[in-house]
This record gives structure tokens, sequence and C-alpha cells, in this order.
């Protein structure tokens, strides 16, 4: 028997920011140590993620996890009790062997990913590394402060599909560091705040804590986050750049894209054509999910139209999966995709998609999903696994603050890395100047 070895494994229901539950492993090792991870849960998911197990009925909803709890006690504990837990991928292995379904449904993706985290987080506490310094040394991979990707304005799923799109964000890329990234994104989020609310535009903090808005058109909205950059004394495509998270798939299908609040209808062609004009007009550097996850020949067009200038995001798209990513890369549809943890089902799963994508040359930005809580693993993953970009949400909500503020204790540290600014936009960022 040796101190890595797990000696007890349970999970206990805990609460996300949307006030749902969800479940949290913690793993005691042999030696004592102990890691612990909570599962987040997302509210715009792509049809090919990992699945949520959750109860159904009328109780909390439907989705109370006492499903996901049950798999973790009575059937991943003794399935992982007694086993080395720096064997990341053994242990992954034998949850998804076990589960057995393509989409995790049998354990529940919230189970696995919980209880993949924790084991991640006990592994590097029995070794007596923070998360970010174990992913690093077990990867090989070369530690790196993320560049930030912070939510102004939430839409589409996160704040009662006021404005059709999801998420209205800024970088820095033009920032010295980290910190002056955090405080430019913090100025400019207090200053489209103030603007909204003088227009009486500012209806609350939607669920990634950008202002839940209440505007005439997305347009506006886009016009808005441009005076906001500029009242925060910044000129937009300069230091700063927009990004929009576009959600496609949550007002399009079958080749057709419906914005209920600018009463407009279009087909493919028509969508992409309406990207290009905001594109030009708005300081956009990386799109998310231009078009809907079933739109591969929207995707490819796009890409091949404005690849070369600019991110393009798979979230929805490529579910963190790397057989998906590896085909889109066939197919020349995306240049990036957003990591989160939860999509796939567990750390291993979402490191062989980092590698895919390393190999295809897409960029991975590491990502929290819209419910969340007090768990930073994913600042860890973004650092130590030199993700390059961490999109975590905004200011005025704790759960992403929490994020924010474990990247600027741990760039304290030199063996961190250094803050990778616009690199990882590349081209995107040079020509994204208005
Ligand atoms: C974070 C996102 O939202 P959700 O977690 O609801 O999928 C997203 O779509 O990128
Ligand atoms: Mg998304």
């Amino acid at each position: 028997m040796s101190q890595f070895d797990i000696r007890n494994l349970h999970a206990r229901r805990v609460w996300d920011s949307r006030g749902r539950p969800t479940v949290e492993t913690e793993i005691t090792l042999q030696g004592g140590a102990v890691g612990r991870a909570i599962a987040p849960a997302g509210a715009s998911r792509g049809s090919r993620e990992a699945l949520d197990l959750r109860d159904g009925g009328k109780r909390l909803g439907g989705m109370d996890v006492s499903r996901a709890l049950a798999a973790v006690n009575t059937e991943i504990g003794p399935l992982l009790t007694g086993r080395d837990v720096r064997d990341q991928q053994g242990l992954d292995s034998a949850m998804i062997e076990q589960d057995g379904t393509e989409l995790k449904s049998h354990l529940g993706g919230n189970a696995l990913v919980a209880t993949s985290l924790a084991a991640i987080h006990a592994a590097a506490a029995a070794e007596g590394v923070p998360l970010w310094r174990y992913l690093s040394r077990i990867t090989g991979r070369q530690a790196s402060i993320p560049l930030p990707e912070i939510q102004i304005f939430g839409g589409g799923a996160h704040a009662g599909r006021r404005v059709d799109i999801q998420d209205f964000m800024v970088m820095v890329p033009g920032a010295n560091d980290f910190a002056e990234a955090i405080e430019i994104s913090s100025e400019i989020h207090a200053a489209a705040g103030s603007l909204m609310a003088r227009q009486g535009r500012r209806a609350g903090v939607a669920d990634e804590g950008g202002w839940w808005p209440s505007f005439d058109s997305n347009e506006q909205a886009l016009e808005t986050l441009i005076q906001a950059i500029e009242l925060a004394g910044e000129t937009p495509g300069r230091r700063v750049v927009v990004s929009l998270d576009i959600a496609a798939s949550e007002f399009g299908n079958d080749g057709q894209y419906q914005l209920a609040l600018d009463q407009r209808k279009m087909d493919t062609g028509g969508m992409i054509d309406l990207l290009a004009r905001w594109i030009d007009d708005y300081a956009i550097a990386s799109i998310e999910d231009p078009l809907a996850e079933d739109d591969t020949a929207g995707m490819i067009e796009f890409t091949r139209r404005f690849g070369s200038r600019l991110q393009v995001i798979g979230d929805d798209y490529l579910v963190t999966n790397a057989a998906l990513l590896n085909h889109a890369a066939r197919e020349g549809a995306c240049n990036a995709v957003l990591i989160k943890v939860n999509q796939a089902g567990t750390v291993s799963e979402s490191l062989e998609t980092m590698q895919a994508a390393e190999t295809s040359g897409y960029r991975c930005i590491v990502s929290a999903r819209s419910g969340e809580t007090e768990d930073v693993s994913i600042a860890h993953m973004s650092v130590g696994l030199g993700a390059g970009q961490l999109k975590v949400g905004s200011m005025t909500r704790s759960e992403r603050m929490a994020k924010w503020n474990e990247v600027l204790r741990i760039s304290e540290d030199p063996d961190a890395g250094k803050f990778v600014g616009g690199a990882p936009l590349g081209n995107a960022w040079q020509q994204s100047g208005v």
C-alpha cells in the first residue's frame, strides 16, 4: 500500500451559482492527502457533450443529482478505491468503461467530471505541489499565464434570451500582464454598467456576471460594447478587442437562423454575411460557434472566409472531443477549440483534445460553464497546460472572480510562466483594428 492509493471516495450534494444541486467528489488517499472538485453545469449545451445525470421529476425542477451521487458512492467508489491516484488515465478509463455509454448517461458526466478532477487534485496534494504545477509536470507542457476573455453583457440562454447573441466579451491582448488585463476589463465592465444604467438598459446581472441587457437589437448591444470600451479610455482594436460567443445552435438549425430580437430570419449565407458586417464594424478578433452545431458546411465556409484573420472557436460544435476536432481539422472547420472538462467528462479526454488541438494547430481556450461554483480547477488547468486563453465570465459574481483571483495568485510564481498577451490570437489581434 502506498500513500498515493485511494483510501476513500465520497460524493456530496452542493449547490451551483444558479442555485441548482451539483456533485462534489472528495477523494482521500492512504497518506492523508485530500482532493476535492465540483461539477459545473452548462445551459447552452452541445448535443454531443457528456450528459449531466439529473433525477427528473417535479422536485427541484427535476435538477436534483441523487442518481449521480449514488453513481459515485456505490459504483465509482468500489471501482477506484485502492488504486494509485497518479494513474489519471487508468482511473478515467475505468470510469468510462464502467459507464459504457456514448454520452456518459449511465454514471453521469457530472459524476465523472467531479471524480476525475478530484483525483488530479488529490494527486497534486500528495505530491505537495499546486495543481497547475502538477499538470505541467505530468504533461510536459510549458506553463503560461492565459489571456482572459471577459463577459460584458450576457444574452441568449444566460439572460432570458433578452438578446439572441450569448456572450459579448472583451480581451486585452495589448495588456502588459494578466493583472492589467483584468483591471482594464473591469473598467470596461463598469463603464458598460453605467452607460446602460443611464440609458435605462441595465436589467440586472446575467448568469456569467456580465450585465443583463435590455437592448432593442443585437447590434445595439455591439454599439454599446464599443462605447463602453471607449468610455473606459481605450480604442477598440488597439489594446482591447471584442470577442463574441454567438452560440448559434440556440437560435438556428437545418441551415436556418432566427434572431428573435431583430425579427430577422436568415439562411447560412445570410448569417455569415451578417457576421461579416459585424466583424468589419466592431473590432472583433474572436467568434465562438458562429453557426449551429449541425451546420458543418457553414462552419467550413465561415472558417474559409475569416479563419486567417479571426479566431473561430468551436464550442457546441466540437464539445471538447478529440475525434470531432480531428474531423473538423480535416474539413477546415474552426481554428480554435473551447476546452470544457465536463463536456468531455474526464481530465484525460480533455488532455487528449488539447493534444489533438496542438497537432492540428488549433488554439485552446479553457472555459467555465454558465453554472459554476467556487471550484478553481480550470484556473490551474489554463496555466499548467499552457492553454493560452481562459474564458470565465465576469465581474459581479464571485464564482467567476474566484477563478480570476486564483490566476492572479498563481501568476506571482515565476515558474508559472509568462503572460501570453496577444500571442494566441496571432493575426486575429493584428487585424482587428477598425
Ligand atoms: C460557457 C458557455 O455556456 P454554457 O456553460 O451554458 O454552455 C458557452 O456557451 O460557452
Ligand atoms: Mg459557447
